[in-house]
């Protein structure tokens, strides 16, 4: 069987901040569907290379590749209007905007796209359902666990119906429990509607969640075996 074409290429990366280099020709690949993980110690450049890939940063060398498109051929409008419909995005801590529901946290990236607001908050409902804390939808994220605002923000990464989700240590500032509860649902929801997830996580537990692992070391990657 010949292998998939990868939605999401990144050769030669090398970004620094400042005088310190964060990427030294990092180049990698996530197929449709895949779950990749890339593991690090702190300070390897995990997130400064989800920052690349997703369009958030722009590298320094190299070229980031999505779905036949080179991001940095792309101008900030076109750039943004392809995180806004094709990328989910969710960090350590959820960052809902704590002055919202949770409803409205999670219908948030549609009402950006210009989706009316009752079709909206009707699908963000649909996808706190399956996140498990619908029952939660007219809370302010302050009143949530960590766990179940995590879950949340999970919702809201994955309510556009995204090719690709970028999760930057979901699970960095919970329990093992909460942190298990996060991780199956990210995945369950991923497999369901054949979303890529590139996961950023220092840990092996939360790691062997994915199809494959890669480990950033000084700045470049190397494969880390298939964890599952
Ligand atoms: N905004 C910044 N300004 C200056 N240096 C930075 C900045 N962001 C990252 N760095 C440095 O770049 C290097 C890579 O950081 P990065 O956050 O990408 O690593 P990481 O593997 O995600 O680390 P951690 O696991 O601790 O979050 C580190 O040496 C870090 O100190």
């Amino acid at each position: 069987m010949s292998r998939p074409v990868p939605l999401l290429t990144a050769r030669g990366l090398a970004k620094a901040h400042g005088r310190t280099p964060a990427l030294r020709g990092a180049s990698v690949e996530l197929r449709p569907g895949e779950i990749l993980a890339v593991t690090g110690a702190s300070g390897s450049g995990k997130s400064t290379l989800l920052h690349c890939l997703a369009g958030i940063v722009r590298p320094d060398e190299g070229s980031v590749t999505y779905d036949g498109r080179r991001l940095d051929d792309l101008d900030e409008k076109r750039l943004s209007e392809l995180r806004r419909t094709e990328f989910g995005v969710v960090f350590q801590f959820g960052q809902l905007i704590p002055e919202l529901t949770v409803l409205d946290n999670a219908a948030l990236p549609l009402l950006l796209a210009g989706t009316d607001r009752a079709r909206a908050r009707d699908l963000a409902g649909e996808w706190l359902e399956r996140f498990g804390v619908r029952g939660q939808q007219d809370l302010r994220p302050g009143e949530l666990s960590g766990g179940q605002a995590q879950r949340a923000a999970l919702a809201r990464a994955l309510v556009t119906g995204p090719k690709v989700v970028f999760a930057d240590e979901p699970t960095g500032a919970l329990d093992s429990l909460a942190g298990e509860q996060v991780m199956t649902a990210l995945v369950h929801a991923a497999r369901e509607s054949g979303t890529a997830v590139l996961l950023i996580t220092h840990d092996d537990q939360v790691a062997a969640y994915a199809d494959r692992e890669v480990q950033l070391r000084d700045g470049s990657l190397a494969a880390a075996g298939v964890t599952a």
